[in-house]
Parts: C-alpha cells; structure tokens; sequence
C-alpha cells in the first residue's frame, strides 16, 4: 500500500507567505509583496527504490534518507485530480519565485495533453497575481506540426487553457515554427535554444552539456510515452540533438517535434504530471522496484542528473502499485 496526499495534508505542510525582499519589475500588487517560501519535501526515494510503502514513511513528514541523490524522485498521490491542480500550482508558483529571484528568468516547458489542464489554478487567485509573469519563458517539449490554430496544437491548447489567461510577455512564449517541415521545426527550435543560451536566458548543465530548463512540466501517455518519445521508437536513443523530430508518431498526428532525452534529463525540475486508470499500468512499470526484463518505457528513462523529479499523481493512476 502506498499513502496518499490529499490537498488538505499538502496544505498544512506549507509555511504562511512572508515579506517578499525585492519586488519584482512586474506591476507589483498587495498580494505580490508577499514570498512564496520554500516547498517540503513530502516523499522522497532513491532510484532503486522508487516507492515508499507506507510502513517506511515517517509518520511526521520527514522525508526518509534518499541513498542515491542523483536520481532522487518523490511521489505525490492525492486523492483528485482538484487537489493535485493545487498543490501543482504552489509548486510551480514557488519555483517561479525562486529562479526569477536567483536567475531573473524562469524557463518553464509545457507538454501538451492532460497537463494544461492541471495548470488551471495558476490562473487564479492568488497565483495570477502572486506569479511575477514577467519573468517567465515558455517553451514546449513537443509539438505537433500543424497550423497553430490547428485542434491538435499543443501551443493552441496551452494557450486557450492557459497562457491567454496569465500576463507572460507574448516575446517570451516560444512556439515553433508551423510554416516549416518537420525537421525544419526541429532545426528552427534547437537554433532557438540556442540563442536564448547565448542570452543568458537558458542555463547550461554544466555536467551534461545540454540545456538546463528551470522545470519541465510533463505528462505521460497511457503507453509511457513522454513528450513525443514513444516506446520503442530510435529517437529514445538520440544523444547529440536537443531537439528532433517524428513523421511516424504512433499517437496522431504522425509528424512531431520533441525535446530528446538529454534535454529533458538536464533539467532542474521536472513534475511528471499522471492521472487516471489508464496510466496505471505504465506507473506500475515506471514505479516499481522489481527489476523487469521487458524494454524500458520513456517515461523511465527521464532521469534527472542533477536535479528533482517529483511525481503529481492520483490514486487511479497508482492503483496498480496498492497491491504488491
Ligand atoms: O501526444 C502527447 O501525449 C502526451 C500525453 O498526453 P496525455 O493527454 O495522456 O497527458 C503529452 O504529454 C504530449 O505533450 C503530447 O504531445
């Protein structure tokens, strides 16, 4: 069995907001003159041994001693899916705060699908105005290429369920190319990225080479594909590109860019965001401490290299992992 986090729970670990010490260039309300304060640790696991079961966890809320730091991950369950929209939002909000105060920048990259919709309560209250916007760049880890007005954009589904709802300076909202071919998109963006390192905008890892986005917001589908890496597919395997591109996505529509791994393993933060009974079964692959002989599903091959993976999950999609 494994424990769950309910809003309420996560809530009560969290420290009141204080006097925020330099206001930020943006527009700055009552509200905005308060710091967000650093989040706890709620669960923590090594790699080797992903998941807690219930009778390892401190009972407090100490987190237990991680023994493989570089591939630290934690697990969030909450009970809804309304409850985990809140606790992603003070996450994010809070790491917001905190590259925009040490960086003056905050690199965010969305995925498309489920997560947008798990963005929600950063639009509201006391997010919308809590948030220095200014400060954000807004990248995604994959797009479909189609006209961005297009139903399967994913910028257009960010931008509907999202970004028109936030002050992000539109300059700093970094859609691809759709004019371009497949390749030429993927080209066209990883030339993009390189310029806003050259800028200073985007960190470097110094231990990988590759770019080092701030947090990567993510989901994963029902087959534990990430981004548009799908199981099986070579582009897993891509080690020099930052960013690539698929004309034979399983997952309509075929033609896709995507980050590769380096990219999304380089980076500071990632939310894996998954909800649902029908990610169930690639949780329990991804989640699972029994080594298994069958091929590893992308999803479990986002390592960080320094850096926090968290998981923000609901009991569907673990409830595979209840029983073992
Ligand atoms: O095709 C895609 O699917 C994944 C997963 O989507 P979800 O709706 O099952 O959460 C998404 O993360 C990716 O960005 C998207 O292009």
């Amino acid at each position: 069995m494994f424990t769950s986090v309910s809003a309420a729970a996560a809530v009560a670990f969290l420290p009141p907001l204080t006097g925020r010490a330099s206001p930020p260039a943006y527009r700055v309300s009552a509200n905005r003159r308060r710091r967000i304060a650093p989040r706890p640790h709620f669960l923590t696991s090594s790699a080797s041994s992903p998941i807690l079961p219930v009778a390892a966890m401190a009972t407090d809320g100490a987190a237990p001693a991680a023994s493989d730091v570089g591939s630290k991950q934690k697990l969030l369950v909450f009970d809804a899916e309304e409850d985990l929209a809140v606790s992603l939002a003070k996450y994010t909000a809070e790491l917001s705060e905190k590259f925009a105060a040490e960086r003056g920048a905050f690199t965010v990259v969305l995925s498309g699908g489920s997560l947008i919709k798990a963005l929600r309560k950063l639009t509201e209250p006391p997010y919308l105005d809590l948030v220095d916007w200014s400060k954000w760049h807004v990248f995604w880890v994959d797009e479909r290429v189609v006209p961005k007005d297009h139903e399967d954009s994913n910028y257009k589904l960010a931008l509907d369920g999202f970004l028109s709802k936030v002050p992000i300076p539109t300059g700093q909202v970094y859609a691809i190319n759709d004019a371009l071919s497949a390749e030429g998109a993927a080209d066209d963006y990883e030339t993009c990225l390189k310029q806003l390192v050259k800028n200073g905008v985007i960190a470097m890892s110094a231990a990988t080479g590759f770019p080092r986005f701030d947090l990567q917001l993510l989901g994963m589908g029902p087959d534990g594909h990430i981004a548009s890496l799908f199981p099986g597919h070579p582009l897993v395997n891509e080690n020099q590109k930052w960013v690539t591109y698929i004309k034979d996505s399983p997952k309509p529509p075929p033609e896709r860019i995507t980050f590769t791994f380096p990219v999304i393993n380089s980076s500071a933060y990632i939310a894996m965001v998954v909800t649902g009974a029908g990610k169930a079964g690639a949780v329990q692959k991804a989640l699972s401490d029994k080594e298994t002989s069958s091929e590893k599903l992308p999803v479990e091959m986002a390592v960080l290299q320094d850096g926090e993976f968290t998981w923000f999950t609901d009991k569907e999609a673990v409830s595979m992992l209840q029983n073992k």
